[in-house]
């Protein structure tokens, strides 16, 4: 079986990688952000438009108060105030208005991103290739997919209407205050540039923290996943450290707890400078004010207006230190999205890629060819992000990893079995990974029915090829959903055919719910032989032409094994298959045998072949075949334990 990535050493593995933390914002992610605002360019319109209306009144109505002070108060006219009053009611109602309607188009905004990249991030990572799944952690992808994509809605809806906002109502009440009286207007604005201080120094640490702090998130959500999906959580039961377990998490989440009580500090500090800047200029305003008026050079209803008009003004102003701040979080969020969706997948459907000749009722099953095919894993650095991994390595990883197969060439004829056998990490998983293209090699070709796997469309090839891996994985769902993945359009007669064929209709039949059982957590709640024969079943239902086996008999008592055996002769009969063997009855009735080693074919031909041949596989057959009888499969537990194929 080919290694799965999964960590699976203690807590000392858990610590933050620098790099990650460290990183800064690649340049351009702004630019990158239009395209996906403009996508929804007239809900953005309309929110600009309100939010414009809102800031007019916010900005409009002192004015009105000074007229109603000054010309309907000072000169006694009962029907100016009436008016003026009706008119400041009037505002109210459309300020009001204007309020719900900017909070109904932001949240269309704002969530129509989240819900696009969302998606977009989604279907980036299912093109992923299978190298990527083995290195980065389900957490880290999870905190991915959600708490940074929702960490972009706030750039466009917050942002893009209170920056507008901010800017209007700027512009506005100084034009109001300009004309109630241009002293205090050069006042306010020689003060402005006081509050923008606050947030230059704060906004940078912010960022940072930022960072960390969704690295964090993701690492808890790694931890979490690892442990607490079922093979994790058995795997650290047997092992027992609990305590060890529950102290790498509290230290996740201690330093969770830090970078929060930190940012929230900052936050605060930010606010607290911000509010004292605001307390002392409109000091110095009231009194410079207060000195015009005392002297006649102001009216008392201006400089009433022109403290409303202050406090429209300073707010917004202060706002702006909020809105650095959340610039640069913002940034943070879209940068990390964005990191996901440059990860170029390695293995891609070539343009003008053909599907693959679908093989006509009666025409044989298309045949497969390697031509000698060279092949290692990649590297981290080719496949996946640090941040995703979120595990820092004492080693640099070598860039030209262990090259796997060597110069393999072989060819498993249409409608035959080929039995591949050989001994452990020799390399036979490997080679039937690259029949579906989960991996692509390095050199050399593999083709199937003649043509290269690798100009055929991904689709096809996947219809083509129907795979059983030795740890056969069922979702958390019902045995129905589980195994119309294979084929949605699957009637319950022709799912009740397949388990039949796989001899595990009497099994669910017998379980109360039938197929609606749900298996539990990777299939968990079923025997290891009942997966592989629901597994089996889904391939049966699928029904491909050419079918890839990690002999699934390993965990089937002698009862059920020869069953399956049988159902999976009638069912292998006219497809191409290439079965990883490790029974003696399966390598017998293969047409041929490839015996595996190091990456390269040692020997081939039929069992009786390599035998009278005297090599490896003469060998392999006496330390491991041979105290399987021929008529029984079943197998002979100290062999299983020191299996070589
Ligand atoms: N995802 C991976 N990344 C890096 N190296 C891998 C990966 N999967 C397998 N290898 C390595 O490739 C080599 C061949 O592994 P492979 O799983 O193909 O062997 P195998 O013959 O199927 O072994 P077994 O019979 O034990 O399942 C081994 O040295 C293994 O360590």
């Amino acid at each position: 079986m080919a290694r799965t990535g999964g960590p699976t050493a203690g807590p000392v593995r858990m610590r933050m990688d620098e790099s990650v933390t460290r990183q800064r914002i690649r340049p351009g992610t702004v630019r990158r952000i239009i395209p996906f605002v403009l996508q929804r360019r007239w809900a953005v319109a309309a929110l600009l438009a309100v939010t414009a209306v809102d800031a007019t009144i916010a900005a409009s109505s002192p004015l009105l108060l000074k007229m109603l002070i000054d010309d309907g108060i000072g000169h006694h006219r009962v029907g100016t105030v009436v008016a003026l009053s009706s008119a400041m009611a009037g505002l109210a109602i459309v300020n009001a208005v204007a309020g719900y309607l900017q909070a109904w188009f932001s949240g269309r905004v704002g969530h129509g991103l989240v819900c696009d990249l969302r998606t977009k991030v989604f279907d980036h990572l299912q093109r992923q290739p299978m190298a990527f799944f083995t290195r980065a952690q389900t957490g880290s992808l999870i905190s991915r997919l959600n708490g940074d994509v929702i960490g972009t809605q706030q750039a466009v809806t917050t942002l893009l209407s209170q920056s507008l906002s901010i800017l209007l109502t700027l512009v506005l009440v100084l034009a109001s205050l300009f004309y109630l009286s241009w002293q205090l207007t050069l006042l306010s604005l020689l003060l402005i540039p006081l509050f923008l201080v606050p947030g230059r120094f704060v906004g940078s640490r912010l960022q940072r923290i930022a960072r960390e702090g969704m690295q964090v998130d993701a690492e808890i959500g790694s931890l979490m996943s690892e442990r607490f999906n079922v093979g994790g959580a058995l795997l650290s039961k047997l092992y027992g450290r609990p305590e060890e377990e529950s102290r790498a998490f509290a230290s996740r989440a201690s330093r969770m707890r830090d970078l929060a009580v930190l940012g929230g500090v900052y936050g605060r500090l930010l606010g607290i400078v911000a509010s004292l800047i605001v307390a002392l200029a409109t000091a110095i305003v009231y009194g410079i004010g207060g000195t015009l008026v005392v002297h006649g050079t102001l009216q008392v209803g201006t400089l009433v207006a022109v403290f409303a008009l202050l406090s429209r003004l300073f707010g917004p102003v202060q706002q702006l230190n909020s809105i650095q701040i959340d610039v640069v979080t913002t940034l943070v969020s879209f940068d990390r999205v964005f990191e996901v969706l440059d990860l170029e997948p390695l293995v891609v459907e070539r343009p003008g890629a053909r599907a693959l000749p679908a093989a006509a009722a009666g025409e044989p099953a298309p045949d497969i060819e390697f031509t000698d095919v060279h092949f290692r894993y990649p590297s981290a650095t080719e496949v996946s992000l640090r941040s995703l991994e979120s595990i820092q390595s004492h080693v640099p990883e070598r860039a030209d990893g262990t090259t796997v197969l060597h110069g393999l060439s072989f060819h498993a004829p249409a409608g035959k079995m080929t039995a591949l056998v050989g001994p452990s990490g020799a390399g036979k998983t490997t080679i039937t990974q690259l029949i579906p293209r989960l991996y692509d090699p390095v050199a050399g070709t593999v083709r199937i029915g003649g043509h290269d796997v690798r100009d055929l469309t991904l689709r096809s090839l996947h219809e083509t090829i129907g795979v059983v891996t030795q740890d056969a994985h069922l979702f958390h769902d019902s045995l129905r959903a589980n195994m119309a993945f294979a084929r949605p359009e699957a009637t319950e007669e022709e799912m009740i055919e397949a388990c039949r064929a796989a001899r595990i209709w009497d099994t669910i039949a017998a379980l109360p719910n039938g197929l609606d059982t749900v298996v539990g957590d990777r299939g968990h709640r079923m025997s290891g032989g009942e997966k592989q024969r629901i597994a089996l079943a889904r391939l049966l239902l699928k029904s491909p032409p050419v079918v890839v086996l990690d002999e699934a008999t390993a965990h089937l008592d002698s009862e059920s094994e020869a069953a399956i055996q049988r159902a999976l002769e009638a069912t292998l009969v006219g497809r191409t298959s290439l079965v990883i063997a490790h029974r003696l009855s399966t390598v017998r009735n293969a047409d041929q045998i490839l015996v595996i080693d190091a990456g390269r074919v040692r020997e081939r031909g039929t069992h009786d072949e390599l035998l009278a041949a005297d090599g490896l596989y003469a060998e392999l057959y006496r330390t491991q075949f041979a105290t399987q009888h021929p008529g029984d499969p079943g197998i002979d537990p100290t062999v299983r334990a020191s299996k070589v194929g």
